[in-house]
């Protein structure tokens, strides 16, 4: 709602709707009833519209977009409203104003900001345009090129910004509705039509055309496959094209087809998923709602490879001062000199002005060779390799060194954290933190609660991916957790297609197309082909622990294939030794070509197996990896190994590349439709009789024999005895 008061020739309307005020109907409503009472009332000479609890508007409501029903209020009447009035609208901006929440702003005639302010028209992110007259307004006020860039990138702009631009009219450090009631009183009398922004001009830029089509093949080429930043751009070429009246006529048009487009439903879901993954609970009771965590006010990372570099850099751009150990001088100093680097890209990056990086000084960043350093810090990363008796060597130590109450987290990928914890006198502070590489770039964070950890040191490692502005997804313990542990049979199935006929490039372009990042193949060659080995070897696969007499494509009656281990048996270990499933410019080189020496090991490797290749289609290579994947996706909800759906969508789209405009896997399968995607798997499995990823999960099954319920239903058809939760 909104509520009215004066102050005394100001009318004071005050948007309320917590937590971030969003336009509800009941919004929208009483504000209409605000400034007609304004308007009635005589002794009211000027308007003042601010939101309750220091936050302007964070626009629409997200939720409503898809409910049948949406308000039906429309929020650009409501904005000519405003921009109509025969008395002068101030909008105060304090906290945020986003979406309709800067296109209410946008009608004002006057804005003042408070300086901490951020303002933006996040709607492309949610595949939408800004639909209340925003694309119009917007480039009469700050011009052709800001206003694009805003609109079709979706960022936030700090008030500083925005006053440069001439978005704003007056930032403050102080008051801003004190400040913006004062600029009310001001402007009292004065002409109100050089403030309507429907009335101005789009500024001139000397090749209007020139720049509009260079910036469409930019915006093209940022959408990776995502509709609205194309229909963004064409809302606002058609205020550098027509009179503002057709000009909203355009903007209507193009934002009836985002809103009954699927991606705009997927990107609406993704922005809610992020929002339903911070709410977890662990089968033991413990929840986001009663943990508390610790604060961290100092931490140490042990191990500075890729990952340990990664880490250090994160916790420094966190203001988290950090120590950081190596086994030996010779590494401690590779490390170091690594660190250095990163944070030198990472400071150049920062805004000026911005609060600088403090990482010379020793106090916030220390290198050591020595355990006792970390004797005080409240939290400690591991972050050597994949080796479980390293593993637990350190894990014995920091039991014996590190204070009382300090977490322990171990960055690993795959290993069991039961079997870490066991090495301490202390398994209720050890957990699961795995950073996804570049780790100072890669928003997901898996955290992995163990047997025994407690529920503040699942609380602390939440605070933690927090302050690294990281997304943290709170995942069981199981082997490869949620995200690697439904990429096995995704991965395995790619493999399988090269074994049956088809080629890396093919499989590749398949998954690339439907908006993975990088294909599987590529991953696979970016990742190392070494880092599987070494693991397919621990688990007794491959090499010289495999028993003699076992078949090269079976593994304990289940299909195998050896052709990931003969390439590394060949030193091609991908990008890093120049060769992998790809050939690559040198060693370390990045740009992949299809390998005529790989392409004949195939087809060799066909013929001593005694397998006729054949043609494989798209639909065959896209289905067979990626119902495969989501197939271990209803396992791992079926047991309590994560909450819901939510959670593996947003492990997918922040760790792996999966499409945001897609949703998530898990939402992929439900605008599929679930019982095709059961009927699918049939099929292959059938086909594939010896490939347990391809059998239809248990609770699949149930989803689509109970009629393909909505995803938001699906966990509560997990029976109490199938379900861990
Ligand atoms: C004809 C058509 C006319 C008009 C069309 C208008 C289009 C729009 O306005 S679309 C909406 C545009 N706005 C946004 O995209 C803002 C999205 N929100 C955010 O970016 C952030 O939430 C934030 C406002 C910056 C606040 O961030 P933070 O402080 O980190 O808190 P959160 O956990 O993200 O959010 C708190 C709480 O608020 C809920 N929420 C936030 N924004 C919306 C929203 N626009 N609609 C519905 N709900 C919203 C969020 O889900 C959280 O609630 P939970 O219950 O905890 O999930």
């Amino acid at each position: 709602m909104a509520q009215y008061a004066r102050s005394p020739a100001v009318a004071v309307i005050r948007l309320r709707n917590p937590p971030v005020n969003t336009l509800s109907f009941a919004v929208l409503q009483a504000l209409e009833d605000g400034l007609e009472k304004a308007d009635a009332d005589p002794s009211v000479k000027a308007v003042m519209i601010c939101g309750e609890n220091g936050k302007f508007s964070a626009g629409a409501d997200i939720r409503g977009f898809s409910s049948p029903n949406r308000p039906v209020k429309s929020l650009a009447a409501l904005v000519s409203l405003i921009e109509s009035s025969k008395k002068p609208v101030v909008a105060a901006i304090e906290g945020i104003a986003l979406g309709g929440g800067l296109e209410v702003a946008l009608g004002c005639h006057y804005r003042v900001a408070h300086v901490k302010a951020r303002m933006g028209l996040p709607e492309v992110t949610l595949g939408l345009l800004p639909g209340a007259e925003g694309t119009q307004r917007l480039p009469r006020l700050i011009g052709v090129p800001a206003a694009l860039d805003m609109i079709t990138t979706g960022k936030h702009i700090p008030a500083t910004e925005a006053l440069k631009l001439g978005l704003v009219d007056e930032v403050v450090e102080e008051n801003t509705v004190e400040a913006a009631i004062r600029l009310a009183n001001k402007v009292i009398g004065q002409p109100l039509g050089p403030r309507r922004l429907s009335l101005k001009p789009v500024p001139k830029l000397p090749d209007m055309e020139a720049f509009l089509s260079q910036a469409r093949v930019r915006v093209k080429k940022q959408a990776q496959g995502c509709l609205a930043p194309e229909l963004c751009f064409q809302a606002v070429r058609a205020a550098t094209q027509m009179p503002f009246a057709d000009g909203v006529r355009r903007e209507r048009e193009l934002f009836m087809v985002l809103l009954s487009s699927g991606q705009a439903r997927a990107l609406q879901y993704a922005f809610l998923a992020e929002r339903a993954a911070q709410k977890w609970t662990t089968p033991g009771g413990a929840s986001w709602s009663s943990a508390t965590p610790q604060p961290v006010r100092s931490a140490a990372v042990i191990g500075l490879g890729t990952m340990g570099r990664g880490i250090v850099t994160s916790l420094v751009k966190a203001n988290i001062p950090v120590v950081a150990l190596e086994q030996d001088l010779e590494y401690l100093n590779t490390g170091r000199k690594a660190v250095m680097l990163l944070l030198e890209r990472e400071a150049m990056k920062m805004e000026v002005g911005a609060q600088t990086l403090d990482f010379h000084n020793p106090a916030r960043l220390q290198f050591t060779v020595d355990f006792d350093s970390l004797r005080d810090v409240d939290l400690v990363i591991e972050a050597v390799f994949e080796n479980m008796a390293l593993k637990k060597e350190i894990f014995h130590k920091l039991s014996r060194i590190c204070k009382p109450g300090a977490l322990l987290c171990t960055n690993t990928s795959a290993l069991n954290i039961d079997e870490i914890a066991s090495a301490t006198s202390r398994p209720q502070q050890v957990i699961g933190t795995h950073f996804f590489s570049p780790a100072h770039v890669m928003r997901l964070l898996e955290i992995i609660y163990g047997r025994h950890t407690s529920p503040t040191a699942i609380a602390t490692a939440v605070q933690l991916a927090k302050a690294l502005k990281k997304v943290g997804v709170v995942v069981g313990n199981c082997f490869g957790f949620v995200g690697n542990r439904m990429m096995f049979p995704y991965v395995q199935q790619a493999v399988f297609l090269l074994e049956e006929g088809s080629r890396p490039e093919a499989v590749d372009r398949v998954l690339e197309d439907f908006g993975f990042k990088i294909g599987p193949f590529r991953m696979s060659d970016l990742a190392g082909l070494d880092v599987g080995w070494r693991s397919r070897q621990g688990q007794g696969l491959t090499g010289p622990s495999v028993p003699a007499g076992t078949p090269a494509r079976q593994r304990q009656g289940q299909r195998y294939s050896p052709l990931p281990d003969l390439l590394c048996e060949s030193g091609r270990f991908g990008q890093k030794t120049g060769k992998g499933w790809y050939q690559y410019e040198k060693a370390g080189g990045r740009t992949a070509t299809p390998d005529p020496w790989l392409h004949s090991l195939l087809a060799q490797y066909r013929d001593t197996h005694g397998i006729e290749p054949r043609f494989i289609d798209q639909e065959e290579i896209l289905e067979r990896c990626l119902f495969s994947l989501i197939n271990e996706g209803f396992a791992i909800l079926a047991e309590g190994i994560a909450s819901g759906p939510e959670h593996l969508d947003v492990i997918y789209i922040n760790g792996y590349g999966w499409p945001k405009h897609k949703g998530g896997p898990m939402f992929y399968a439900s605008t599929v439709g679930l019982p095709r995607v059961l009927a699918k798997l049939h099929k292959y499995s059938e086909a594939h009789p010896d490939v347990p990823g391809l059998q239809p999960s248990a609770f699949l099954k149930k989803l689509a024999a109970v009629g393909n319920p909505p995803i938001k239903e699906w966990m509560s058809y997990l029976s109490q005895q199938s379900s861990r939760l």
